[in-house]
């Protein structure tokens, strides 16, 4: 049986947020770059084990070699060792950041947090154009 007297719930949900959809919502930069800096983190804990399944084989003979080669020749197998390196990239860029935070070396305030997430997207993107010409 509900209880009548109770109207918690009522003033809970009269106070909650309306809009929770994250598609609509206008994400601040910093709110983007620690997104990114997750979803680069994932990208380069897989990377990891594409990585050494490539090395294992290119150093396990002269035909794995070869082979590792051919893989590497690819439009697909290129984008994605891109794709891996723009995320290392980014991840890197990102963890300083985060590193110079903890250090206490950026000033803790929205404008410095803002400003170096700017930054740090930059300087990925950067990185992201240089990775595109060392593997193209
Ligand atoms: C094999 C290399 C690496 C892998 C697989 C990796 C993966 C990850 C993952 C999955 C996270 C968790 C992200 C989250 O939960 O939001 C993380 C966090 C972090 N990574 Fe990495 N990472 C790597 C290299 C690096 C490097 C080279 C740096 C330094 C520049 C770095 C700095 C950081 C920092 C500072 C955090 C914590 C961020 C926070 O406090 O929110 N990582 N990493």
């Amino acid at each position: 049986m509900e209880n009548k007297k109770s109207c918690v719930g009522k003033i809970v949900k009269k106070q909650r947020p309306v809009n929770l959809d994250l598609r609509t919502i206008n994400q601040p930069i910093s709110a983007i770059a620690s997104i990114l800096h997750r979803i680069s983190g994932v990208i380069t804990f897989i990377a990891v084990g594409i990585l050494l399944w490539l090395l294992g084989m290119s150093l396990s003979s002269q035909e794995g070699f070869q082979h590792a080669s051919e893989i590497m020749t690819g439009f697909f197998a290129k984008f994605i060792l891109w794709g891996i390196l723009t995320a290392l990239g980014y991840h890197i860029c990102g963890g300083i950041r985060h590193v110079l935070m903890d250090f206490g070396l950026l000033e803790e305030s929205l404008a410095a947090g803002k400003a170096s997430a700017k930054v740090a997207i930059v300087i990925a993107v950067i990185l992201s154009i240089l990775a595109g010409v060392l593997v193209w």
